[in-house]
């Protein structure tokens, strides 16, 4: 079987006598979504940072191929394609979608422009800009400010802009957190076709996306995976119903 493109293995991380993530083992193959879902404050958010490399794990170790990458800055393993989107704090509201996303393919390739209006004749990077806007679903939307965009479009340009970064796998936390109902839809729908380019491991409350989207679902309560399976298994599962899906037993 193809190796996972990331692999988590024992991971644990405490904050005083809490165990935020206990002992996690989970693997992100190709071209699969794999949702991670859980109760509040059951360690979906600690367990992504920590992947990132925002929080050391305590204990455990994370896997981008064979490399083994918990010992490298947050940047460092942004650079080997690992994504992590909607936190975008580089967007700027003041340059249109075209700028930013040229700006984050600049960053990608190691060309620093600051926070200089990039050229849009500069074709080494309007081209794979307007490859990754298409992609995001902005076609059309290239010359609005970042600042003028619906809350949906924001979240296809945080796309685009993580596209530029050529990911190998996606970290989402909630994409569809503020969405209406049809910005949910367009957004399960770019969702779905981006799993081809890169597996994502997606951390979301709402269910209808999870069952609509995930090839498979991990389940976190108190810091501790209790199950991992199909949709159809872990909607069957017994203990994950008493646990999370808020089922008497
Ligand atoms: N920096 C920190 N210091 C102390 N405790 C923390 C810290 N970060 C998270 N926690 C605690 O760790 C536990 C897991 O939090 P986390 O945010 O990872 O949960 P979550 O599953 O993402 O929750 P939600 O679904 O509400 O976003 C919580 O009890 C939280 O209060």
């Amino acid at each position: 079987m193809a190796e996972p493109v990331l692999s988590v293995r024992g991971l644990s991380k405490s904050f005083g006598a809490l165990k935020a993530t206990d002992d996690v083992t989970l693997t992100l193959k190709r071209g699969e979504i794999h949702a991670l879902i859980g109760p509040n404050g059951a360690g979906k958010s600690t367990l992504i940072r920590q992947i990132t490399g925002e929080i050391r794990q305590d204990s455990g170790e994370i896997r981008l191929g064979e490399a083994e990458i918990s010992a490298l800055s947050t940047q460092a393993r942004a650079r080997r394609g690992l994504a992590r989107s909607f936190q975008v704090s580089s967007l700027a509201p003041e340059f249109t979608v075209l700028e930013n996303v040229m700006l984050a393919v600049a960053g990608a390739s190691g060309r620093r422009l600051g926070l200089i209006r990039p050229a849009t004749g500069d074709g080494a990077l309007t081209t794979p800009a307007r490859r990754h806007i298409a992609r995001a679903g902005l076609e059309g939307r290239e010359n609005a400010r970042a600042a003028d965009l619906s809350h949906g479009e924001r979240r296809s340009l945080e796309i685009a802009m993580a596209l530029a970064l050529e990911p190998v796998a996606f970290l989402l936390d909630e994409p569809m957190a503020g969405m209406g109902p049809e910005g949910s839809e367009r957004l399960t729908a770019l969702l779905s076709g981006l799993r081809a380019q890169a597996p994502i491991l997606l951390v979301e409350h709402d269910m209808d996306a999870v069952f609509a989207l995930a090839d498979r679902i991990s389940v976190l309560v108190y810091g501790a995976l209790i199950a991992t399976g199909t949709v159809e298994e872990i909607r069957a599962d017994a203990e994950v119903r008493r646990a999370y899906l808020g089922e008497e037993g």
